[in-house]
């Protein structure tokens, strides 16, 4: 598709609850260095614990690596208490949030309504959601991987224009490759991307739908990268467990150059 040669590729670390600050700006200080040299053709995101954004923030001055929380409330301030709003994460310096991830939709109750809400707070504090998706192994076995996967688009996507939409960023993370070692072959992978991005044609157009990136998520590691950020309507990845140690992620980062 010739829109793909427009979308930058866009690699980012989800460190889910993992790493201390003194220990985050340990893992970042080896990061600058390695992923600096490998240009700016590939978008490189890390999104620690809320706790160390502000620190990661002054520590990034000036290195190309942006900074995503890995969630938001959907109200700006008020009575909510130990929530963390979208406008306390842009003053962070965030640009991304990851909304409606499979452990807080497995964990904390998030559904599709939620996560929709989150992602409009996140749009209209001016940062970019980056909205995951992802069936669990028995809907895969049931055969309802794409129905599930297209409702969870549907419902974050609610109320959104066009215009909004083509700067936003899914993830599609099937569960049962969350964490487990076991990776989506990536024809698997290909297959769900290329049909969200026919869904995203349906919904909106075809321009909108060729400008989406959309990452795979699950058990990505350096020797694994190649091959599904070779696909075609995969973007980008999200990467949990090799983010956690620098030279893994700098491997798969360098993989999508
Ligand atoms: O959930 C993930 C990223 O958001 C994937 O985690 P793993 O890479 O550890 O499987």
């Amino acid at each position: 598709m010739a829109a793909a040669a427009r979308r930058r590729k866009i690699v980012a670390g989800n460190w889910k609850m993992n790493k201390t600050v003194p220990e985050a700006l340990a893992l970042v200080r080896e990061l600058r260095g390695m992923v600096a040299s490998l240009g700016d053709t590939v978008e490189v995101v890390l999104a620690p614990p809320f706790v160390a954004l502000q620190p990661l923030h002054i520590a990034l001055e000036g290195a190309p690596l942006a900074l995503a929380a890995q969630n938001c409330h959907w109200e700006s301030s008020g009575a909510f208490t130990g929530e963390v709003s979208a406008p306390m994460l842009v003053e962070l310096g965030c640009a991304y949030v990851i909304v409606g991830h499979s452990e807080r939709r497995q964990f904390f109750g998030e559904t599709d309504e939620t996560v929709n809400k989150r992602a409009r707070a996140v749009k209209a504090a001016g940062m970019t959601p980056i909205i995951c998706v992802g069936e669990t192994l028995a809907e895969r076995e049931a055969n309802r991987t794409l129905e599930v996967v297209e409702r969870q688009v549907r419902g974050a996507l609610t109320g959104f224009e066009a215009k909004d939409v083509a700067g936003f960023v899914l993830a599609y993370e099937p569960v049962w490759a969350i964490g487990t070692g076991r990776t989506a072959t990536s024809a698997q992978a290909q297959e769900v991307h290329a049909a969200i991005r026919g869904l995203l044609g349906r919904l909106y157009d075809g321009e909108t739908a060729g400008r989406v990136r959309i990452q795979y998520g699950g058990s990505v590691k350096p020797d694994n990268a190649a091959e599904l950020l070779g696909q075609p309507d995969v973007d980008g990845a999200l990467v949990g467990g090799a983010s956690l140690k620098a030279g893994d992620f700098a491997a798969i980062v360098k993989a999508a150059t």
